[in-house]
């Protein structure tokens, strides 16, 4: 299966477990790998056919600077959800990175991947 993909998508939002992190915007950095069969939009050069990144990542940053989360989980699957469904896609993996998470570390994070459950 072909791909459409989006690498660090940067996203500044409310994100965390903890009082003071509920106070202040931190970078979220997400991969999208997505499931897409481009030879329809090749044959034609037609947009209307293609996987559009810039409104999925227009999409993915709404989505998450729409309200405050908690974990980083959540925020991997309500993006998988909406991508899902809004966007025809039928497979995708979705990484969320929240690097300065962990002093020590250059990045931590969680991936997921997730099936349309009608296909
Ligand atoms: N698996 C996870 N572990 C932790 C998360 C998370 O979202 N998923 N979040 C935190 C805190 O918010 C942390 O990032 C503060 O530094 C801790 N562990």
């Amino acid at each position: 299966m072909d791909k459409v993909f989006i690498e660090e998508l940067c996203v500044y939002t409310t994100i965390g477990v903890y009082d003071w992190e509920k106070q202040i915007k931190q970078k979220l950095v997400l991969d999208l790998i997505m499931d897409w069969d481009n030879s329809l939009a090749a044959a034609d050069d037609d947009l209307r056919y293609a996987l559009n990144y810039a409104a999925v990542s227009e999409a993915v940053t709404s989505l998450i600077q729409a309200q405050p989360y908690e974990l980083i989980e959540t925020v991997a699957e309500h993006v998988a959800q909406l991508l899902l469904r809004e966007f025809a896609i039928t497979h995708l993996t979705v990484k969320v990175r929240k690097p300065g998470a962990v002093a020590n570390a250059l990045s931590v994070g969680v991936s997921i991947e997730r099936t349309r459950s009608d296909v």
